[in-house]
């Protein structure tokens, strides 16, 4: 057996302001870090130990991560960073606010944006100032695997090669592990290991701050499943 949890980071600044978001790299609001902490306080309640920590190479979740596992005396367990569970890329839409957004285009059209699988926002191009292209953060990365947008099933996609060369591998030596990141790339790994169907995972969402722990037998398969 084996325990994960996911924990979206706690509110952002972008949040705070109804901004799209995604790639772009922005800090806790002051209402977040109390989420990041109340959060670690939950898991030391619970008495859930790690093995190993997971979480994304943006500021929001990095912080998240380590206010929780400093509110639950964890901070020591050793952590991986990766692009590949950075929230969902916005493309165009990033900086954008989401109600004007939904003004401009209509509130269908911005569901869709945000929640559907398959349908991706308007793609920034590499020599667009917002581009990830210029961050030095994502300097090894093969140039055309930078997104200029995307949406879940990209994000997915992305995201199974990690899942599956660290964290399942974690979980079927029997560690237990921590995952903090972002709304969508955990809507997209929630999809991934509950079998959501491509309909179902538009319902689907992760609230700020709020871990959401799962029991896993050795075939990752689940036992239990709740939130904190
Ligand atoms: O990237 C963002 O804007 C947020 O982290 C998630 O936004 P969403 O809930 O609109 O997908």
């Amino acid at each position: 057996m084996a325990k994960l949890v996911f924990i979206r980071h706690g509110q952002s600044e972008w949040n705070l302001k109804n901004l799209f978001t995604g790639w772009e790299d922005v800090n806790l609001s002051e209402q977040g870090v109390e989420e990041a902490k109340a959060a670690g306080r939950k898991l030391k309640e619970a008495g859930i130990e790690f093995d190993q920590a997971y979480t994304s190479v943006l500021t929001r979740a990095i912080k998240t991560l380590h206010f929780a596992l400093e509110e639950s005396d964890q901070l020591w367990v050793p952590e991986v960073k990766s692009w590949r569970l950075n929230e969902r890329h916005y493309g165009a839409l990033q900086g954008m606010d989401k109600k004007e957004t939904a003004d401009k285009y209509g509130e269908d059209q911005v569901h869709i944006w945000r929640r559907s699988y398959d349908t991706l926002p308007p793609l920034l191009s590499a020599d667009d100032e917002g581009s990830a292209a210029n961050d030095r953060r994502y300097a090894d990365l093969d140039p055309r695997t930078i997104p200029g947008g995307e949406n879940l099933k990209v994000t997915l996609e992305r995201a199974i090669p990690f899942w599956e060369d660290h964290i399942a591998k974690d979980l079927r030596a029997g560690k237990n592990v921590i995952v903090a990141a972002h709304g969508n790339s955990l809507r997209a790994l929630t999809k991934y290991i509950e079998n959501i169907s491509d309909e179902d995972i538009m319902d689907v969402e992760m609230a700020t701050g709020q871990p959401v722990v799962y029991d896993l037998d050795r075939d990752l398969q689940i036992t239990n499943k709740v939130k904190l």
